[in-house]
């Protein structure tokens, strides 16, 4: 008989990278899906994953005519945040991850959660997603590959990283220089809250995260990598991982001066990455920059300074309370081609959230029509996931890959008393002092009680992949000959009156307190000392939108709070011995 031609093969997948190839080779072993694709990162690949998406019902159309390119996402009612009660960090040593971490040996955890994977993707696809962390050719990023059986991750990761071809191409550029990825394995599994782990392992760089779709537990390139994996490659490199907005800002003359700023889970850092001055500043020329919304990679340069990336691509951000008044730069940035996360949506199909406006709802965050008594229309806790270029102050400077340079460090927290709306750190050591110090009352982001005051040194608790008192230790290594260390402050936007009111407007009229810290910088305004640090003097910040009385008490530290505040902070720094730097002791 003739030989029939054959077909050809399908053409190859993988990649050049025979242990990268190698893995995804173990991960199917194990997780037995149907299917396996590499993900290119393309247009027409996001258009058919959401086709699949819309298909099978994990995506809901929105009203295309007033939001072209926006699907909404309603996750498992179970599934709304980050579980900080199931993340561990699995070092060989338990000492390693400190009191500041859940800890679980490194093959007990494997064996726990691969039990877990075993089986998992039957029926499923497997997605192999390559990414970058940072400008596709900056020195300061880091690539990684996650593995995932959600679709809705794939799309997301599309969102906030650079992945596909150009990271795969990195991946194998690297790895054949002996360099490795991030492993990161992740699948959504049956959403049993009783069935999550999310597990980190810094010494072999690699993550698993099962049983959860949502953001900080299923996004791998972002909590898990480029903050808890980071954080410990940062430490072992001399440099920083740290959960900071960037943001540069523009004064009359043109000068940038580059600031990052952090703050806990939903207490502002989105809103201060993208703000917009008041018209008077705006008439004087002042603009603010957006670089980065949530991490911030920094090193030292030649020069002395430090230097910052965002390693992200897009912006996951906090939905309720954004509006027109309070965020107009984020709120235009997500008229298009954005997933939203469970928020409601109006009877003409747009999205909804509290604080947007005066509309009523139709439907709520798990499509029941809207009822108030079942409480907000949309989760605490819903997201929007959007390209970060999309938004009007997206820096000119964000895709540079040398990074900014930064002039000031800020920390803060939520704070309904004691603290002030600003100070500033006497010197370095000071200001590490007053970050791991910090204290912030809880928010939606993660499960568990809300309004609890707890402390959160650097808005890092969550997010931190080694011992505390190393950390500490590793941001006073800093302070060496040569450094030009950026000045160090503390902000507050939360204190609020007797009357359970904020007292400061927050929002654009921060810009207030960002124009003192300049002019600190620039040594062109004077400051009071005070128990706690420097504060500016009176009458340096006013606010048309708020009171002479209320600016008084807000600007002032409350004497009688205090007390008790420095006794906390020293118990709660006590708790890192004996690897508790001294001058922190
Ligand atoms: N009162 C007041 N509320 C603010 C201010 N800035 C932000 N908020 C509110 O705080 C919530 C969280 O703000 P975001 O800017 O999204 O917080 P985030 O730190 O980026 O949060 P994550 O994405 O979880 O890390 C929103 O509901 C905001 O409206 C402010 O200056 N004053
Ligand atoms: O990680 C997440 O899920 C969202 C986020 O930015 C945070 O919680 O800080
Ligand atoms: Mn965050």
């Amino acid at each position: 008989m003739n030989a029939v031609p054959r077909p050809q093969p399908p053409p190859a997948q993988g990649s050049r990278l025979a242990a990268l190839n190698d893995w995804v080779d173990q991960v199917a072993a194990l997780t037995k899906p149907d299917r396996i694709h590499w993900c290119d990162g393309s247009e027409a690949e996001y258009r058919d994953l959401v086709a699949g998406m819309l298909a099978d019902g994990t995506l809901v159309e929105l009203n295309q005519d007033t939001h072209p390119g926006c699907y909404l996402h309603r996750s498992d009612p179970q599934d709304v945040a980050r579980v900080e009660h199931l993340t561990f960090v699995c070092t060989r040593e338990r000492d390693d991850a400190g009191p500041n971490n859940h800890w679980m040996a490194p093959a007990q955890a494997h064996e726990t959660i691969d039990r877990l994977f075993d089986g998992c993707m039957r029926g499923r696809t497997l997605y192999v997603v390559p990414y970058c962390m940072g400008p596709i050719d900056s020195p300061l990023a880091r690539c990684g590959v996650e593995i995932t059986d959600s679709p809705y991750v794939v799309a997301n990761m599309r969102l906030m990283t650079r992945m596909g071809a150009a990271a795969l191409a990195r991946i194998e550029r690297e790895g054949a220089q002996g360099k490795a990825f991030v492993r990161g394995l992740h699948s959504t599994g049956e959403l049993d809250p009783d069935r999550r782990f999310i597990m980190h392992f810094p010494e072999e760089l690699a993550i698993k995260s099962y049983g959860s779709g949502y953001g900080g537990n299923a996004l791998l390139g972002k909590k898990c990598h480029a903050l808890r994996i980071a954080s410990w490659q940062a430490r072992q490199e001399g440099w920083l991982a740290e959960h900071m907005l960037i943001l540069g800002l523009e004064d009359p003359q043109g000068e940038t001066h580059y600031i990052a700023a952090a703050f806990p889970s939903a207490c502002g850092k989105t809103n201060l990455a993208m703000l917009i001055p008041p018209e008077g500043y705006r008439a004087l020329g002042w603009k603010v920059w957006t670089v980065g919304d949530d991490i911030c990679w920094m090193r030292p340069g030649t020069d002395g300074r430090l230097w910052a990336i965002n390693p992200e691509a897009g912006y996951f951000g906090v939905a309720p309370g954004t509006s027109a008044r309070t965020n107009p730069n984020a709120l235009a940035t997500i008229q298009r081609d954005t997933i939203y996360t469970n928020v409601a949506v109006t009877d003409d199909g747009q999205p909804w959230w509290e604080g947007l406006d005066d509309r009523v709802p139709a439907l709520d965050w798990q499509g029941r029509p809207y009822d108030p008594a079942n409480g907000p229309a949309a989760h605490p806790n819903s997201r929007f996931t959007v390209a970060a270029m999309q938004c009007p102050s997206w820096s000119p400077r964000a895709e540079d890959p040398q990074g900014v340079p930064i002039s000031a460090i800020v920390f803060g927290g939520r704070r309904s008393s004691v603290m002030p709306l600003v100070f500033e750190a006497r010197d370095w050591t000071h200001g590490v002092r007053v970050g791991a110090a910090m204290g912030s009352e809880t928010t939606a982001a993660a499960t568990g009680a809300v309004g609890v005051m707890r402390r959160d040194p650097m808005a890092m608790k969550p997010f931190c992949g080694y011992h505390f008192g190393d950390y500490f230790a590793h941001w006073l290594s800093f302070d060496r000959p040569g450094a030009k260390l950026p000045k160090i402050f503390h902000v507050n936007w939360f204190r609020k009156g007797d009357d359970g009111r904020f007292l400061w407007p927050g929002f654009g009229e921060n810009m207030r307190v960002l124009e003192w810290m300049v002019a600190r910088i620039r040594g062109t305004a004077a400051a009071v000392d005070s128990p706690i640090g420097l504060l500016p003097e009176a009458g340096a910040i006013v606010s048309p939108a708020c009171s002479r009385e209320d600016v008084e008490r807000v600007l002032q530290v409350d004497a009688a709070g205090l007390p008790q505040e420095q006794t906390e902070i020293a118990q709660h720094l006590q708790g890192f011995r004996p690897r508790l730097p001294s001058p922190l002791v």
